[in-house]
């Protein structure tokens, strides 16, 4: 993220903006489903949607078994996300992802990977995934990924205070983990798929953007249920009702369990609907994902040349 974005400062707490939030699950159902179907890319344009889509990537690895190795594949990868005779047949000439996304303990090799390039370094924070760690400990855990060369904290909050209802508190966590960023912009993850309602959802969305957030993001990519257009669909009209009320526009990521070409296009016509193209650059939008770009090069390779080529050689990512 450059820093010439406008950060998100928050607004003070209080429950008038979201106390009345009450989603229809079924109505929110219908609209998702009938996105992808009405509002189909048509043919031209959609190898320029899925670049869009490759440059909106945070490139991941969140393995145990993560090397120095396999990080510096997905940074050179993450530098030339797509082959360089398909870029050049669809008229572009650079292309990369929008970061990279790694462990604390990667970070610096994430650095050296990537040279002097400015591609930014995203660190996952706060006792990732589950969070079950003191905020004393996540806020340290921030602080340390900052001075290792993160420019990008994903943090996760505490799932327990949602389910509780404790408001106040889920404010006052994620507001303090966005002072330990200073300046480096913080996504915070909700773990959508271990929220039980839709209201919820929305209500934590509401109470993470008060508190500072400069994204929101759904999931983990641990979570049994990740990343699904119904969520997405509540987190963006929280996200857009809040740029109503304050006019700060705070980003979006979709994470976890989006593999496809087809889903990527998918999120792109949700975003371009309910908040606008505005919102369709990495500022303001990525999606979290680890095996994506292998299809979205295949598809493009598919665009450019007209047939297929095996998924083994678009392996990584
Ligand atoms: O934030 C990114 C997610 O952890 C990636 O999840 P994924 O491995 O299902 O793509």
């Amino acid at each position: 993220m450059s820093s010439e974005h406008i950060r998100n400062e928050g607004i003070p707490y209080s429950t008038e903006y979201f106390d009345h939030i009450n989603i229809n699950r079924s109505a929110v159902e219908r609209r998702a489903s009938s996105l992808p179907a009405r509002r189909t890319v048509k043919k031209e344009y959609q190898a320029a949607w899925l670049l869009k889509a490759v440059n909106c990537i945070d490139l991941t690895t969140l393995s145990g078994d993560d090397t120095a190795g396999n990080v510096y594949r997905l940074c050179q990868k993450a530098l030339q996300p797509v082959r360089q005779d398909i870029l050049q047949a669809l008229g572009f000439e650079d292309l990369t992802v929008g970061a990279v996304c790694v462990y604390h303990n990667m970070i610096s090799d994430a650095k050296k990977a990537l040279g002097s390039s400015s591609l930014p370094i995203a660190a996952v924070s706060t006792g990732f995934p589950a969070g079950k760690i003191p905020l004393e400990q996540k806020l340290q855990e921030i602080k340390a990924s900052v001075a290792a060369g993160a420019t990008e904290i994903d943090i996760v909050i505490s799932r327990e205070l949602v389910l509780n209802n404790k408001w106040e508190e889920l404010y006052e966590e994620v507001k303090a983990c966005r002072e330990a960023c200073g300046e480096a912009h913080m996504k915070t993850i909700l773990a959508t798929g271990e929220i039980p309602t839709l209201t919820k959802v929305a209500k934590a969305s509401w109470v993470s953007m008060m508190a500072g957030s400069d994204f929101i993001k759904t999931s983990t990519g641990k979570e049994a249920v990740n990343a699904t257009l119904p969520v997405s669909l509540v987190m963006v009209r929280a996200i857009r009702e809040f740029y109503e009320l304050t006019g700060v526009k705070v980003g979006y990521k979709p994470a976890g369990g989006i593999q496809k070409a087809k889903q990527a296009l998918d999120f792109l016509i949700l975003i371009k609907e309910e908040l606008g193209v505005e919102w369709l650059n990495n500022q303001l939008f990525r999606f979290g994902a680890s095996s994506l770009l292998g299809d979205i090069e295949r598809q493009l390779e598919h665009y450019v040349t007209g047939s297929y080529s095996a998924s083994y050689r678009h392996a990584m990512a």
